[in-house]
């Protein structure tokens, strides 16, 4: 089963430990890279640390970042080489991206969502499956030559 890497910065800390909590009781294997108390964290940072970690694992790891409106660490984890975040507060999107898109990394928002479709979002994400069909290789190519040019 895929393992999940998972962080947030403050405004993230009472979502992400239900959906630890919430995944390790659906039978997925969780690295929690913290932090583990309330104290304030730069949202780069801790996209970086899970961006490098799934961009490492290849194509066996998925992550799932949280700050206060999803967006920063959207940004910040798309920085990385081989990362294709998504933030999504829809189901459509958040499964859509990976079948189309290969996103790797599931971004949220905190303060814009709750508990029960925050635990929707990643189930729906992490169940998800590139679709290899000629348009959508081709486009994920495209963002690797992106990549690539800098
Ligand atoms: O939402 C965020 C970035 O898009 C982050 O959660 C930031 O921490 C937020 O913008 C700042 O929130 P703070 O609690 O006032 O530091």
């Amino acid at each position: 089963m895929t393992t999940v890497v998972i962080s947030s910065d403050h405004a993230g800390l009472a979502l992400r430990g239900d959906l630890v909590d919430h995944l390790r009781r659906r039978g997925y294997t969780v690295d929690d890279r913290g932090p583990a108390t309330p104290v304030v964290t730069d949202f780069p940072d801790i996209a970086a640390d899970v961006a490098h970690v799934v961009a490492s694992a290849g194509s066996e790891a998925r992550g799932i970042l949280i700050c206060g409106s999803g967006v920063g660490v959207s940004i910040a984890a798309n920085k990385v080489n081989g990362i294709r975040a998504a933030l999504a507060h829809d189901t459509y999107s958040a499964h859509q991206a990976v079948e189309h898109d290969r996103a790797n990394v599931l971004c949220l928002g905190a303060r814009v969502i709750g508990i029960a479709l925050a635990r929707e979002l990643c189930d729906t994400f992490l169940a998800a499956q590139f679709m290899w069909e000629e348009d959508f290789v081709r486009r994920v190519r495209k963002i690797d030559a992106l990549e690539r040019q800098g």
